[in-house]
């Protein structure tokens, strides 16, 4: 695979990935492109379709599914996810850094391809920071809630494997875990950055 490493971003709902993937695109403009996955959940407010997801249907994502168009997909919290190759192709035609945000289950699906990404889990500090956070981010139902917090205890216990990911930020001071995001993303920014 030529190009620059993409980065995969995986850890619980609620951990601060969205958070953290904004200000480092924010910060480095023209060196990360997101790969913008489907899903079949409801667009939150403020969403774009296109930008933050594809929003689309069970049975549209289905068939781009039977036809070999994913690189992986899951079911999350009762809808499905997934990253099609032509989000991948997208980032990768513009030379930029690709990065996927995409639940444990990506993760090994991804392991099995030859994207070669760095894996980074984002985990909060605790499961009650956890559940305040989505709490007062106000995205869900106390139905979705659960469910989250439900993965989020999976997530955490399967992210200590060993050799599962190659680095795990602990996100507790915003500030703090964002210096060593950017510290392990540091070689791969200069390379795109010198090219440019
Ligand atoms: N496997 C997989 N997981 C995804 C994909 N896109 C998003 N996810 C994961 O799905 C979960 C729910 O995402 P979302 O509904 O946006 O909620 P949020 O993470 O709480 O903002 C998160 O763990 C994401 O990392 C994808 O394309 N594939
Ligand atoms: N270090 C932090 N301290 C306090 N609140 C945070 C921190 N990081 C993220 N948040 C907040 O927690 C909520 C969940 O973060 P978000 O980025 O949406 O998580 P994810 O994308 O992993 O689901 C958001 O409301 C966000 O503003």
């Amino acid at each position: 695979m030529s190009g620059p490493r993409p980065v995969v971003l995986s850890g619980p709902s609620g951990a601060g990935k969205s958070t953290l993937m904004k200000r480092l695109m924010k910060d480095h403009e023209g060196v990360f492109g997101f790969s913008v996955s489907h899903t079949t959940r409801n667009p939150r407010p403020g969403e774009e379709d296109g930008k933050d997801y594809h929003f689309t249907t069970r049975e549209v994502m289905q068939e781009g599914i039977d036809k070999g168009e994913f690189i992986e997909n899951a079911e999350f919290s009762g809808n499905f996810y997934g990253t099609s190759k032509a989000a991948i192709e997208d980032v990768r035609a513009k030379n930029l850094i690709c990065i996927l945000d995409v639940d444990i289950q990506g993760v090994r699906r991804i392991k099995e391809t030859d994207l070669n990404p760095i894996y980074i889990s984002i985990q909060p500090p605790s499961m009650e920071i956890l559940e305040k956070r989505l709490r007062d981010r106000q995205t869900e139902t106390e139905e979705s809630l659960q469910k989250r917090l439900e993965a989020a205890r999976l997530d955490m216990e399967l992210s200590k494997e060993p050799g599962v990911f190659d680095v795990v930020i602990i996100n507790d001071d915003l500030e703090r875990a964002y210096e060593e995001l950017k510290e392990i993303l540091n070689d791969e920014i200069q390379k795109v950055q010198t090219k440019s």
